[in-house]
């Protein structure tokens, strides 16, 4: 028996690093609804969630992805529970940080249940606490982000021009830029736990002046609208993935903004930009996240619903379900189940 004891050590470790949740017959996803809008000024925002719903989501979830097992967590509320509280140039710091800090709560709760925690915004400030919440369940080093969006969102109230949270939640959870909150009033609950080691962003082509000194004095990955033209969206979000997470062993965490997304295929959002991702390169990131096995939560954010005529809501709405369902195998199934109609029948075999 002993001589048998490496070859199993062995097919352990090699299970360990290629069977891959693809290779699961059930993928266990916890959805829910968060329709905060408070991180930015247009209304409209929390609408997201229940409009992507009615666009067909967990029905186009459940047609395209093979066999899922969907839990749905429904609505999320909270309560204000620092109303008192509030620091400078930051609107709305205190319903932040109580949406924070029960988001977060729920959130560690879904990735407790193991299950991928797909969370429907809102606006991008949802990530302090979605983040927080599955670093809390899984420990700091056990988590790597990808940031898909036009923006860093990497502001402190010091730096934003805006005064909008959802410029802000990179910076918020940084555990390298701590020193720039010297005091975050009512969130005693919240350390920062995310190094910027462990993080990597796709899509940027609006990045502020500070954003963009302190990206390059703390050297975080990114990969610009610059950089997928020149080396292609696959090359890309491999070199991200390999960035992020080098040994390929942490839980991924993509936090989408579909503002990262060219205005002409997702116009309803409330800070667009020109020369963005096309709808098959936003669907190939997601498509190559699945291909680890290692998602274990996205957001998909921005989505405003009350922004643009119908048809360009529908069509930021299905941009978004497209994206989202490529994060949970479509593809994978899809070509499957295409080849057998297309190819001709195999000479030789019977
Ligand atoms: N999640 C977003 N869409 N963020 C847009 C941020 C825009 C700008 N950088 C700001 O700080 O206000
Ligand atoms: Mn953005
Ligand atoms: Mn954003």
């Amino acid at each position: 028996m002993r001589k048998f004891k490496p070859i199993l050590a062995y097919w352990g470790n090699f299970k360990h690093h290629f069977c891959t949740r693809a290779a699961q017959d059930v993928l266990k996803i916890g959805i829910l609804d968060v329709p905060f809008e408070k991180g930015q000024d247009k209304s409209g925002v929390a609408k997201g969630p229940q409009k992507l719903r009615e666009a067909g989501l967990i029905d186009k979830l459940n047609e395209c992805c093979g066999s899922l097992d969907i839990k749905d967590y429904g609505e999320f509320s909270y309560k204000n529970n620092c109303k008192d509280a509030q620091v400078s140039n930051m609107k709305h710091y205190d319903d932040v940080i109580s949406c924070s800090k029960e988001l977060s709560d729920k959130v560690e709760e879904i990735v407790r249940d193991d299950r991928i925690c797909l969370t429907l915004g809102g606006d991008h400030s949802i990530g302090i606490g979605t983040i927080h919440g599955h670093i809390k369940a899984r420990n700091d080093e056990n988590i790597a982000v990808l940031w898909v969006d036009a923006h860093a969102d990497l502001n402190t109230n010091q730096t934003s021009t805006s005064g909008n949270a959802h410029g802000m939640p990179m910076a918020f959870l940084a555990k390298e830029l701590a020193s720039f909150w010297p005091s975050r009033p009512g969130a005693e609950w919240f350390t920062p736990r995310l190094s910027v080691r462990n993080l990597a962003y796709i899509g940027l082509r609006s990045v502020d002046p500070y954003e963009n000194a302190i990206m390059h004095n703390l050297g975080i990955s990114y990969f610009d609208m610059f950089d997928i033209q020149r080396y292609g969206i696959d090359a890309v979000v491999s070199a991200a993935l390999d960035k992020m997470d080098p040994h390929h062993n942490k839980a991924i965490h993509v936090s989408f903004d579909i503002d990262s997304l060219d205005p002409l295929e997702a116009p309803s959002t409330g800070t667009p930009v020109r020369g963005g991702l096309l709808l098959r390169e936003g669907i190939h990131i997601m498509s190559a996240v699945y291909k680890t096995g290692r998602l274990g939560a996205m957001d998909m954010v921005e989505v405003n619903p009350m922004i643009g005529s119908e048809s360009d809501v529908d069509k930021t709405l299905s941009a978004a379900i497209h994206i989202i369902i490529a994060a949970f195998g479509r593809n994978k199934r899809e070509i499957k189940a295409d080849m057998q109609h297309i190819l001709p029948p195999i000479n030789g075999f019977s």
